[in-house]
């Protein structure tokens, strides 16, 4: 079977139609994963898999969301297969950077393959069991780029190592705008422009990035820019503001209970629903809010630190918390009474 990574922010660049209709010509089962799902709009992305003919999963690897999905979608496409044989194996290709190596860390659930953000990174071979009979084949970015600038936006090659930044950096402005012109605006304030030099030079004139004579330099702002994109912090579509909204409220159960028993002591609400919630605990985002006799009581998991989870569970309510506590190993939460 064989799994085509595609970068879900530009999966017209990152899609190889010719190795799709080879993979179908030898009548072998495809999927394509978009990874990198959490720098596009949900919207955007069922928009997309509405109108796909080849079967779509979306997913983030590094947020580690929808991979049961794609394991369930595999052993799907496999059933045919697994009757007759006696092992199904599961070959990831795609283009370098898409986040395949990431893909197999979550699969696997431990950090078995190394994954870098310097493309190029995945070596050699790697076999991982998935079910009894189906088994993962970890393989390098073997789809080929023939055109450098391309190679460059795809994160085939290095920014920091590109000589001569500047037309790649341009050809990536064109794609964006060609994509979504609006976070040209968004992420940069910049309203309107000639073209796509001009962006690059106001880019670095905001970024600070001047020679000595005090002109702009653009080719540290290609760098810069490129190297944005190929790490994934440059994303075309949902803020970090937009995005924090995209919270599971399920702590009801729990906060119901909370407010039967009104037991208003951090503490002791942890001690009595603490199993609950550390069940309920990973690094999905949750939080629950409930008003309790003029107090508010606030549930946030999933986070890295407690701080954040504190931290969010101020902003959301508006209030300071008066007693909290902490919980959770690596994904942390906070139970928190707030005033
Ligand atoms: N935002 C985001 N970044 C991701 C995701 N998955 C992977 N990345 C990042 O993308 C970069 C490349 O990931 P890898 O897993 O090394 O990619 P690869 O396809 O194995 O790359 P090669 O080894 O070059 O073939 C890393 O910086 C990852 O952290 C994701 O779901 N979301």
């Amino acid at each position: 079977m064989i799994v085509e990574v595609v970068d879900a922010r530009d999966p017209i660049g990152t899609r190889n139609r010719k190795l799709e209709r080879l993979v179908q010509e030898e009548g072998k089962p495809l999927l394509i994963v978009m990874n990198k799902a959490d720098l596009v709009p949900r919207e955007w992305a069922e928009e997309y898999k509405r109108k796909s003919e080849i079967p779509v999963v979306f997913i983030s690897a590094r947020e580690r969301k929808g991979t049961g999905i794609l394991r369930r979608e595999l052993k799907k496409l496999a059933k045919p297969l697994l009757g007759e044989k006696e092992k199904v194996k599961v070959a990831l290709i795609g283009y370098p950077n898409v986040g395949k190596s990431t893909i197999i860390n979550t699969l696997k659930g431990k950090r078995a393959v190394g994954t870098a953000p310097i493309p190029g990174y995945t070596k050699g071979k790697h076999l991982i069991r998935l079910s009894k009979k189906l088994w993962l084949l970890d393989s390098p970015g073997v789809v080929p780029i023939d055109d450098f600038d391309e190679l460059v936006i795809k994160g085939g090659f290095p920014a920091d190592k590109i000589e001569e930044p500047v037309k790649p950096a341009l050809k990536l402005i064109s794609r964006i705008l060609e994509t979504r012109r609006e976070a040209i605006t968004e992420k940069f304030g910049i309203e309107e422009f000639e073209n796509e030099e001009e962006i690059l030079r106001r880019i670095g004139e905001k970024r600070g990035l001047i020679k000595a004579g005090g002109e702009v330099d653009l080719e540290e702002t290609a760098r810069w820019l490129l190297r944005e994109w190929q790490t994934g912090r440059f994303t075309l579509f949902a803020s970090e503001e937009e995005k924090s909204q995209d919270f599971i409220w399920d702590f009801k159960d729990v906060l119901e209970g909370v407010e039967r028993e009104l037991l208003l002591d951090p503490r002791r609400i942890l001690w009595r629903y603490g199993d609950e919630l550390r069940e309920k605990l990973d690094n999905q985002k949750r939080a629950g809010v409930r008003e309790i006799e003029g107090i508010t009581v606030g549930i946030a998991t999933g986070f890295k630190k407690c701080d954040s989870a504190l931290k969010f569970l101020e902003e959301l309510t508006g209030k300071t918390a008066i007693a909290n506590e902490c919980f959770g190993k690596k994904w942390k939460g906070v139970i928190a009474i707030l005033e």
